[in-house]
């Protein structure tokens, strides 16, 4: 009789990529609140009613009011007594416009309607960094990694997903609760208690990325590695591609800021649930795993200890690795939340399509960051790979930051070129992190990387809107904001691109001098 061969489960292509999948799910609806905010910046930092026409623009009420009523008095037309409340969808005004510099009378339709949350860009910048605080100044995602590796993966992500859940649920709370004027520490309550939502949602978010990232590494190691991971990182893309292209319309067509966020709760509940579903798939990968290794005869697997840290902590690669990971994507998710705004002020793009232009860079990854994670696990060329991405996001920041070409078409080849930066870059950096740290303080490894991470996640925003607030609002004499001058916070993210291009060319002198294998295919012929 043929002696049967134990396997395990992940050997099966059906099973290891179905648990991708899954997982993938999962972080795809985390994406998708992480950046649900983003295309609403102006929404958010306008008071009162915004009103928006059948023509795409858009204006406050109470400067469309004062217009429409100097309109009918300086025609001698009978007041007509306009009210808020009056604003509704298919009213049609009259007003006096300055169009290509000339005072001209328009007739406009409304649309929609929708609330202004009269937040200060500082406000705005605090929220948006709010995603990484709790990781970064309560060392929560150090932790996690620690729980990772010492829990289990089943532990850490049913934790992680339930803080993510739990997170969304105070944001949208805050952002559908008027608090009036109710100040905490400076700012309104609702932007503090927003914040403190978000950063829920950002721990359960990163250490989310961390167990799935050790999951991916777990099932296909040896395998389709980089493919996996690509594909996982395009899932996610997905989601912020969704959240940026979807949002504004969303709010618009429900009045109010709160329901994207509404949305992304209850498709995390279902995310959660499919967590869920994996963590079976996981049990039976372990049974399967232990069962080979007891075939074997091979011993037990070693535990995770923590002077297993010092591996890490004395690796020269995996500090390269991390500090660009660090500049990278300081120069991307947090510019992601200033894009649309960028793009209805730098570019005159009408607001309700401005965060089409931005949603194009996830769109463009989703088919790109499994194409260069498959040419990784085929060809290699792993750092060389880094060094083009970090290339093309400083030239990208570069030509945002210029006052020129300040044209639509413009906007969106730029966007393109950062969307092929954004699939080169972490389609080679997360796959090369376990050719520099073994399995066992993988966890750890990924932890430590989203840690530093996530200092940049948490704190440029912070800076960003701050700039944006004292040196790129442009006024009239009356102290009215006129418009944006963003060269300066386009030249902060410049400067992002440029220490990741030295840290990548750094990285490619260490890995030929330590043989890394960054260089190598991933995949064993
Ligand atoms: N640590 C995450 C950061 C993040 C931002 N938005 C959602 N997650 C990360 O780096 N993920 C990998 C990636 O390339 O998205």
């Amino acid at each position: 009789m043929k002696e049967q061969i134990q396997q395990k489960l992940s050997d099966s292509r059906v099973a290891r990529w179905t648990a991708l999948m899954i997982v993938s799910f999962t972080m795809m609806c985390g994406y998708f609140l992480t950046d649900v905010m983003s295309p609403l910046e102006n929404l958010l930092t306008t008071k009162g009613k915004v009103v928006y026409f059948t023509d795409d623009t858009s204006i406050s009420a109470d400067s469309l009011i004062s217009k429409v009523e100097l309109f009918a008095a300086a025609n001698a037309l009978s007041s007509p007594e306009l009210t808020v409340e009056k604003l509704e969808e298919g009213a049609e005004l009259q007003y006096m416009e300055t169009v290509d510099g000339q005072q001209q009378t328009v007739q406009k339709t409304i649309s929609s309607v929708a609330s202004g949350e009269g937040w200060s860009s500082t406000e705005y910048g605090f929220f948006s960094g709010a995603y990484g605080y709790i990781n970064v100044f309560l060392l929560m995602l150090f932790f996690g990694g620690i729980i990772l590796d010492k829990m289990g993966i089943r532990f850490t992500g049913i934790m992680s997903c339930g803080f993510m859940f739990a997170g969304a649920l105070i944001k949208w709370y805050a952002l559908s609760t008027d608090f009036g004027d109710t100040m905490l520490f400076g700012m309104n309550m609702q932007v503090i208690l927003a914040a403190l939502g978000f950063a829920i949602f950002g721990m359960g978010a990163e250490i989310t990325g961390i167990t799935v990232s050790k999951i991916i590494v777990k099932w296909f190691a040896g395998k389709e590695l980089a493919l996996a991971l690509g594909l996982q990182v395009a899932m996610a893309r997905i989601g912020t591609a969704i959240a940026l292209g979807a949002s504004l319309s969303v709010a618009r067509m429900m009045g109010n800021v709160s329901y994207p966020v509404l949305f992304g709760a209850i498709a995390l509940c279902i995310g959660f649930v499919s967590f869920l579903v994996y963590c079976v798939m996981d049990k039976k990968e372990d049974a399967s795993a232990l069962a080979v290794r007891q075939e074997e005869g091979q011993s037990e697997e070693e535990g995770f200890r923590l002077a297993d840290l010092k591996l890490i902590f004395c690796s020269k690669g995996f500090w390269l690795i991390t500090l660009l990971c660090l500049m990278f994507y300081a120069g991307v998710f947090p510019f992601l939340k200033f894009a649309t705004k960028l793009m209805i002020y730098k570019y005159d793009v009408p607001e309700s399509f401005a965060g089409m232009i931005p949603a194009l860079l996830p769109f463009g990854t989703i088919l790109l960051t499994p194409v260069f994670g498959s040419l990784y696990d085929r060809i290699g060329r792993g750092a060389t790979l880094m060094i083009i991405g970090s290339v093309m996001l400083t030239v990208v920041h570069v030509l945002f930051a210029l006052p020129l070409m300040n044209y639509w078409w413009f906007a969106v080849v730029v966007m393109i070129v950062l969307g092929i930066a954004f699939s080169l870059v972490p389609s080679a950096m997360w796959p090369s992190v376990p050719k520099i740290i073994p399995m066992k303080q993988l966890g750890s490894a990924y932890a430590i990387i989203f840690y530093i991470q996530n200092i940049g996640l948490a704190m440029v925003p912070v800076l960003i809107g701050w700039v944006i607030d004292d040196f790129a609002t442009l006024r009239d004499t009356s102290g009215a904001i006129t418009g944006y001058n963003y060269s300066i916070p386009m030249t902060i993210f410049a400067v992002f691109g440029v220490c990741a291009v030295v840290i990548s060319l750094m990285l490619r002198v260490d890995d030929a001098k330590k043989h890394y294998g960054l260089e190598e295919a991933n995949m064993k012929k």
